[in-house]
């Protein structure tokens, strides 16, 4: 893998044409895809399920699946998509009753485990549980929606999950997800991101290759 993960968010794909989308984003140079799944109950939105992660993968998608669950509650979510095809699963900590349990049910079945953070959302979460957790996702913006403007404050808060992977010594990613363009991508990476997920800046060109192709551009001027 690259050291730096891009990671299109399907949730701006053309859902009409979704495993063409999929093979035309990876072909243009993404890393991983991110999944969002929505409930209309933890999030005021609804989305895709397992169903749609298993037919990428019967698509022939074999690149890893970045399931990001904004549902409440979790853990009757976690073994669908396990056997659809997930390569990691993260959840919101608020929307678990039991937050090492449900990181241990995403790890017992083989896939790569993360807690996501809301903008408002403390830190505190990841004391107890750092063994547990493979990637470790802020939000930039509130989740239920794409197309919403990146929110500044959270460059502290990727400096400060930094500062806490890097002591905790565990081999932790930091994704980045809401607003995220070549725009902003270098800035975020600089203040310590290494995984971008990405929307409306790439589903909503023509050219996906070419905002990837600016977005590693961007990148290569960090590292
Ligand atoms: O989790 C999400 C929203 O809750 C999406 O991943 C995110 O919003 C990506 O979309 P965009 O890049 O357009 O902001
Ligand atoms: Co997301």
């Amino acid at each position: 893998m690259n050291d730096f993960i891009i990671a299109p968010s399907i949730l701006s794909a053309d859902f009409a044409r979704l495993g063409e989308e999929v093979d035309t984003v990876l072909a243009a140079g993404a890393d991983i895809i991110h999944f969002d799944v929505m409930d209309n109950h933890y999030v005021p939105n609804l989305t895709i399920g397992p169903m749609v992660c298993k037919a990428l993968r019967k698509h022939g998608v074999t690149a890893d699946i970045d399931v990001h669950l904004m549902v409440k509650p979790v853990d009757r979510m976690i073994g669908d998509f396990i056997e659809a095809g997930a390569s990691i699963i993260t959840f919101h900590p608020e929307a678990s009753e039991h937050i090492d349990r449900s990181l241990q049910m995403i790890k017992d079945g083989g896939c790569k485990a993360g807690l996501v953070f809301n903008p408002a959302t403390p830190l505190h979460y990841l004391k107890h549980v750092m063994d547990k957790v493979d990637m470790v996702l802020l939000m930039s913006v509130n989740p239920g929606f794409g197309g919403q403007s990146f929110i500044p404050g959270t460059l502290d808060k990727v400096r400060e999950a930094r500062a806490l992977i890097d002591a905790s010594g565990y081999d932790i990613r930091l994704e980045v997800d809401g607003g995220v363009s070549e725009k902003n991508i270098a800035e975020i990476a600089r203040a310590g991101a290494d995984t971008f997920v990405a929307g409306s800046a790439i589903f909503g060109k023509e050219d996906y290759k070419a905002v990837i192709d600016a977005m590693r551009k961007e990148l290569a001027s960090v590292r």
